[in-house]
């Protein structure tokens, strides 16, 4: 099933809770007001297993910080058995080292772990904590327990650009398999930090220069540049109409509503009713089922081409 901009939703990105041991300074909460609330593990495959029914075929876990969430595993277990092909999972790694081959053994695919910094003192700056050695042991943990592709996400800004060959040599010797170089956003926190914003296009310059190979993702349509084992993919999606006509995600936010995008709090639809509410299982599906159509019908890309109307005076 299309929207009416011609995109098919396949990936459920799910906030499994707003809670974080960390404090990143630009953190945009998945562009979610802080709550409280948790859905159960049941819930949430719940909607994920309707979710088929409309294209979903992966679900990524994200937050604040998912490891936190003391029933992780048997969110994961669920979601598999319901039928999701892939589960992934973003996190910022601190808990990954004692975590890695429990995560594999009920069946998450791979995660993408959060490095903004090598260095130590920088690290604690961005984050709030002193945690670099932890979230490396955990990275590494995460590669031989076979959570891969294993990616790294580095935000880039004004802060941390001097990073970026450290962390490039950094993913390359430990096997990492891809990098994220992601533009710092304008939501949540990181509306009021866009002073750090750094722009992403003389990195790409110079990617494009020595790439052997470039590729486009079908997801928001990334660039990929392929540089000897690694794999760095360019997630720019502010202002950009590109990446908002590929995308194909839709949100299950941690207090039960189905929100069509990152940006959009107007484009949201409430189901906690449907989840806690005295109906049969067979009800509640296809009231699930109704608002998966509703929010395929309301959902459009945020960042749109403006074609000017021209009326010649
Ligand atoms: N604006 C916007 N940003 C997104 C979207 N999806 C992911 N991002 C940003 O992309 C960056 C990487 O997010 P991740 O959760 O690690 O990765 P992913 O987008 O699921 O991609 P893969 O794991 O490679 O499939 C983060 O900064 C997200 O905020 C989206 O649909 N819209
Ligand atoms: C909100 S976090 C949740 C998962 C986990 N706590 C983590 O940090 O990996 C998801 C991803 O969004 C990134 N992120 C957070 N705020 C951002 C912003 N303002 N702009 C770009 N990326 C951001 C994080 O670095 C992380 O890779
Ligand atoms: S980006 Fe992730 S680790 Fe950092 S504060 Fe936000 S949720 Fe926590
Ligand atoms: S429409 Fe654009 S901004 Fe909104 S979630 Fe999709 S890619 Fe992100």
């Amino acid at each position: 099933m299309i929207d009416r901009f011609g995109r098919s939703i396949e990936d459920l990105r799910v906030t499994l809770t707003h809670v974080c041991n960390f404090s990143c300074f630009f953190c945009h909460m998945e562009g979610e007001d802080n709550s409280q609330s948790l859905l159960s593990p049941e819930e949430i495959s719940l909607v994920a297993k309707v979710g088929i029914e409309y294209g979903i075929r992966s679900v990524k876990l994200t937050g604040g910080e998912p490891t936190l969430r003391r029933d992780l595993l048997q969110i994961i277990r669920e979601l598999k058995d319901v039928g999701i092909k892939e589960v992934s999972m973003t996190t910022n790694g601190v808990l990954l080292s004692t975590l890695a081959w429990k995560l594999k053994e009920v069946g998450l695919d791979r995660v993408n772990v959060s490095l903004h910094s090598l260095d130590k003192q920088l690290f604690k700056e961005i984050t709030g904590v002193d945690a670099l050695d932890k979230v490396i042991e955990g990275i590494k943990e995460a590669i031989k327990a076979g959570l891969r592709p294993l990616k790294l996400n580095f935000v880039l800004t004004k802060k941390n650009i001097s990073q970026l060959d450290n962390i490039i040599n950094f993913a390359i010797e430990t096997g990492v398999d891809e990098l994220h170089l992601i533009e710092l956003h304008p939501v949540g926190l990181g509306k009021n930090t866009f002073e750090y914003h750094e722009k992403l296009e003389s990195i790409e310059k110079i990617l494009k220069e020595r790439a052997d190979k470039i590729e486009i993702r079908s997801k928001h349509y990334r660039p990929r540049y392929y540089l000897n084992n690694l794999v760095i993919e360019v997630v720019k999606p502010y202002a950009n109409p590109i990446f908002c006509a590929g995308c194909n995600r839709i949100r299950l936010t941690a207090d039960g509503k189905l929100k069509t995008c990152l940006y959009r709090q107007d484009k949201e639809i409430d189901i906690m009713d449907i989840l806690r509410g005295d109906f049969s299982l067979e009800e509640k599906i296809e009231l699930i089922r109704e608002a998966y159509e509703i929010a395929i019908a309301i959902r459009e890309p945020n960042f749109k081409y403006k074609v000017e109307s021209y009326a010649p005076s």
